[in-house]
């Protein structure tokens, strides 16, 4: 089938290049130029595990391409909208001024064709309410909108994509179009509906939108439930650790989600629980999600909670002071530095005076070519512990987790660590002689 895909960023390129995998004829249409000339040379724009291979192969068969050029999408069948929804400057709400604007561009190429009617499929991330709007303008247009939320994690996009853990439709009130816009849907992903049998839920368009930013909030509202108990584990010497652990065994709880550390970042839950509340409060109903406040608020405090921890191993000053800080990226495995607690931390650092040494196995070369606000950009976790007088381990990458205390404790001018992930052995750091500091550990 002849698809478009609208937005080449993170959920874009990867939807792109795993629909052109599953056998269709794909363009990936983007405003960003540089994107979709290295996308179209088979280049990644960003880090993605399996992405740049998922690429190449697209197209090399000659079935995915990329343009800037909104006419490439003439003679699609289905239209995805992948396009960015960030939290608007001043505001908690989402912008929606992508989704507008490629709504807008999409309008004119949606005349029915020979085999029916032109599906516009949305995966972005919006608020409650959104798809009925563009509903309006896709049906008068001639076509027939879907709406089909995305679950990807990023680091672990392509998989998620292909093979995804369910697929929700939200479909049109009108029973035509509801009835053709799930067949044609179901004849793109037939791969996964008839082959990898993934459910599939079919819904309304307000239910769809709201599976997304529920999904979201849920997940967040683990992340800070367990940063919670991390405070009173601090306050009282327990193990965050142990505690989740044990709770975990409940199946009802679950192990996942419950990593306590300094919180949640990158260009999704933010946003999204932000996104929720504003929509809330429109909705009249913002007592509903008063608990997002708390979970938002939980959030920031693990960050200062760091801060803090980082200027007391300083002896209360940070000024002058050298400091280690190992990931920028807001998870492994991603380059992605959008709302990144590492980031964030480094910066906050630097600001106080601290000479500022960041390293990061992907963000690192990025952050370095552009303006990092007085970091200082390490190729290696060894060159950036070199000379500090605290180290903070934000981003658990691989390499870092891995490093030796024993071979990194002569680098340092004071073997001091701050463990925001949780992911080092404590006794093993400390019987190399360094000062460790987990979060919510004794
Ligand atoms: N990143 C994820 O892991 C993920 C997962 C699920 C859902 N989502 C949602 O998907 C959406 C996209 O997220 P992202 O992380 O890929 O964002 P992104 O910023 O990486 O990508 C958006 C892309 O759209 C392009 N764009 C903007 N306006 C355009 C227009 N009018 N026409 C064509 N292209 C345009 C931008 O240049 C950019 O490349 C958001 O709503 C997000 O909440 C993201
Ligand atoms: O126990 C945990 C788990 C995660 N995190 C942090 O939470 C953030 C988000 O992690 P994750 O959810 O894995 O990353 P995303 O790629 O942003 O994916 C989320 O956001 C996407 C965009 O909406 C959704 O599609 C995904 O389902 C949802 O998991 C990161 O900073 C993690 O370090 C923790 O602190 N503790």
């Amino acid at each position: 089938m002849q698809i478009s895909v609208i937005g080449c960023g993170y959920l874009g390129a990867v939807h792109a290049a795993s629909m052109a995998e599953l056998g269709h004829d794909v363009v990936g249409i983007d405003v960003n130029e540089d994107k979709v000339a290295l996308l179209s040379a088979g280049k990644a724009p960003f880090h993605e595990p399996g992405f740049e291979e998922l690429l190449q192969r697209g197209v090399a068969s000659g079935r995915l391409r990329f343009s800037t050029d909104f006419a490439a999408v003439a003679g699609a069948r289905v239209h995805f909208i992948g396009v960015g929804t960030p939290q608007q400057a001043g505001s908690y709400a989402a912008d929606m001024s992508q989704v507008n604007g490629a709504v807008a561009n999409l309008l004119p190429h949606l005349a029915p064709t020979a085999d029916g009617p032109v599906l516009v499929v949305g995966k972005s991330t919006v608020p409650v309410g959104t798809a009925a709007g563009i509903a309006d303008q896709v049906t008068a247009a001639g076509g027939v909108l879907v709406w089909n939320p995305e679950f990807l994690r990023e680091g672990f996009a392509v998989q998620d994509t292909i093979s995804p853990d369910r697929m929700v439709y939200g479909l049109s009130p009108d029973p035509e179009a509801a009835r053709l816009g799930q067949e044609v849907l179901d004849e793109v992903y037939d791969n996964l509906i008839t082959t990898q049998g993934i459910p599939r839920l079919l819904t309304d368009y307000a239910t769809a939108e709201l599976v997304k930013v529920a999904a979201n909030s849920f997940l967040a509202t683990k992340i800070s439930f367990i940063n919670a108990m991390a405070e009173l584990c601090e306050a009282t010497g327990a193990d965050v650790t142990q505690l989740a652990a044990a709770i975990g065994h409940d199946d009802r709880i679950g192990h996942k989600f419950l990593r306590a550390g300094v919180g949640f970042g990158g260009g999704c839950l933010p946003k999204d629980i932000r996104a929720f509340m504003a929509r809330a409060e429109e909705l009249g109903v913002d007592e509903a999600l008063g608990f997002l406040r708390e979970v938002d608020s939980i959030n920031d405090r693990r960050r200062d909670h760091v801060l803090t921890l980082a200027t007391d191993l300083l002896d209360g000053a940070v000024s002058g002071k050298k400091v280690a800080v190992l990931g920028a990226s807001f998870k492994p495995d991603t380059d992605d530095m959008r709302n990144s607690p590492a980031l964030d931390i480094a910066h906050r650092l630097a600001g106080a005076g601290a000479h500022v040494a960041v390293t990061d196995p992907q963000a690192g070369p990025i952050l370095a070519a552009q303006d990092n606000h007085g970091l200082t950009v390490a190729d290696t976790a060894e060159d950036a512990i070199t000379g500090a007088d605290v180290v903070l381990l934000l981003t658990e990458w691989r390499q870092f987790r891995d490093l030796d205390p024993a071979a990194v404790k002569d680098l340092a001018n004071r073997p001091a660590i701050i463990d925001g992930r949780n992911v080092l052995d404590p006794a093993q750091w400390r019987a190399a002689g360094w000062t460790y500091h987990g979060m919510g550990r004794p």
